[in-house]
């Protein structure tokens, strides 16, 4: 029967015990509690103070110890694994290693497994966050399916897990990679750890990989597919692996939009979420608005009924008559994974019948692409995807640059733009599509995320230049539909 870390420190009287008594410092013990182990080399002082047989120091007999580790020590596993994992790989499992990521180009970076076990089906294009806070937000964003996530900020578990920062129901995310082991909760709104959390969604991650040499990796080669594996045992079959890499067709052509959109229509009526933890209540004035769902995340109907409007979520197939059935007085077009021009095909003559019938739209991400495709622009995929909290983009007609959330890996072409449709913003990053306008009809959107979670708020007033566009269109004495 083995004992937990806490309960040896505990047992030995603290954490500045023990530190002095193995001449580390606390910060070393705090790292024993994270990985829930001892270095061996410090069991026979340890066991000796704490008064328990040298066996009981020993991680992995008891189920609380071994549910996110096996190692013994992860400080000193993962400084082997880090060095092996340069590119090629012998076929040796490194000591400690229970997870590899390997990609289509056959680079292989061994690591430390969490979450749920996976053998190959953790399948997708691998992409970077460069996001200092969300990671709950940025897994559960519907846009996100089809990748494997690398997060940039090593401090990745730290606020844990909790039901009210889940952006849709389930995981789409197929997985990620991070640097350091995940960190331990350390915040009062925290219900659940991140490795249990994932481990309950079946999601995988690695842990002890360069995440700067694969960032660089993907933002200087380009995008391209994954795989992440997980046993216990870390014995992998890496060239199946390799192979799946390779067999995988890429985000290119695919329709994910139709994978995560909800099964029937519902209503939303929550407020964005105001200080300390109620929802702001609704203003009195609600619009009639139909949000078609390409993988909507929950904090963009918050934006939208905190704003004003009375907000019925439509499956991403709903046809132009069956929006227009609604009457409602705008459309929105949601932000969704995958690739537009794939998306397009049932997305466009229901977005064209929307904008025939002269009703307000507004679109955010993979809705902001579909209605440049819809007003006759074209898509193309950007050689670096943009993800992260902290991307400027100016909005051209007043010269303001706003801080933004962004997740997107395919763009809109300016070039294709026909005249009839104007540029409202750009990137600062790489000059590359932000928004649009149409000089002829009611209709803008912007490819950044301006209902934030995660990420700055400064972009707000796109929800409310909306609902102005829909007054506006009733002032003018138009009939709702
Ligand atoms: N967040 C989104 O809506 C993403 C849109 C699209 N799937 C892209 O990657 O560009």
């Amino acid at each position: 029967m083995s004992l937990s870390v806490d309960s040896i420190i505990e047992r030995i009287g603290g954490a500045e015990k023990i530190a002095s008594l193995t001449g580390v410092g606390t910060e070393a013990v705090r790292k024993w509690r994270q990985a829930r182990a001892i270095p061996p080399k410090h069991w026979p002082v340890v066991a000796k103070a704490a008064g328990v047989p040298i066996e009981a120091l020993q991680p992995g007999a008891s189920g609380a110890e071994t549910s996110s580790s096996e190692f013994s020590s992860h400080d000193q596993k993962r400084d082997s694994i880090m060095s092996e994992q340069s590119g090629a790989v012998s076929g040796a499992i490194p000591d400690g290693a229970t997870a590899a990521l390997v990609l289509a180009d056959g680079t292989v970076f061994r690591g430390m497994g969490f979450g749920a076990p996976a053998t190959g089906e953790a399948i997708g294009e691998i992409c970077f966050s460069t996001g200092m806070t969300g990671y709950q937000e940025t897994l559960t964003d519907p846009s996100f399916a089809g990748q494997i996530i690398t997060f940039t900020f090593p401090h990745i578990g730290n606020v844990g897990t909790n039901a009210e920062d889940d952006e849709a129901a389930r995981v789409s995310a197929r997985g990620l990679v991070v640097k350091q082991d995940l960190t331990e909760p350390a915040n009062w709104r925290s219900a659940e750890s991140l490795d249990a959390w994932l481990k309950e969604r079946g999601v995988p991650g690695i842990c002890g990989v360069d995440t700067r040499a694969l960032t660089l990796r993907i933002r200087d080669k380009g995008p391209q597919t994954a795989v992440l594996a997980h046993v216990v045992d870390g014995k992998l079959d890496i060239e199946a692996l390799k192979k799946a890499a390779v067999a995988w067709p890429g985000l290119e052509g695919m329709d994910l939009a139709k994978v995560v959109t909800c099964e029937k229509p519902y209503g939303w009526s929550q407020g964005v979420w105001e200080w300390p933890s109620a929802t702001k209540p609704l203003p009195a004035k609600l619009r009639k608005v139909v949000a078609v769902d390409y993988g909507a995340k929950r904090n963009i109907l918050r934006c939208l009924a905190t704003a004003g409007c009375d907000v019925t979520v439509v499956p991403a197939t709903t046809t132009a008559e069956e929006i227009l059935a609604l009457k409602p007085e705008g459309v929105f077009l949601s932000n969704g994974p995958g690739d537009p021009a794939a998306t397009a095909a049932y997305a466009v003559p229901a977005i064209r019948g929307v904008l025939d019938a002269g009703v307000p739209v507004f679109g955010i991400c993979l809705g902001h692409q579909l209605l440049a495709l819809a007003l006759g622009g074209k898509t193309y995929k950007l050689e670096r995807g943009h993800r992260g909290a902290n991307q400027p983009v100016k909005d051209l007609a007043t010269g303001r640059v706003e801080i933004t959330s962004q997740n997107h890996g395919f763009a809109v072409d300016e070039r294709s733009l026909p005249n009839e449709v104007r540029v409202t913003h750009v990137s600062l990053f790489d000059r590359s599509n932000e928004g649009i306008a149409s000089n002829t009809l009611p209709a803008f959107s912007v490819q950044y995320h301006p209902e934030a979670s995660p990420g700055p708020s400064d972009s707000f007033y796109l929800f409310e230049r909306f609902v102005a566009m829909i007054d506006a269109r009733q002032a003018s004495g138009v009939k709702a539909g």
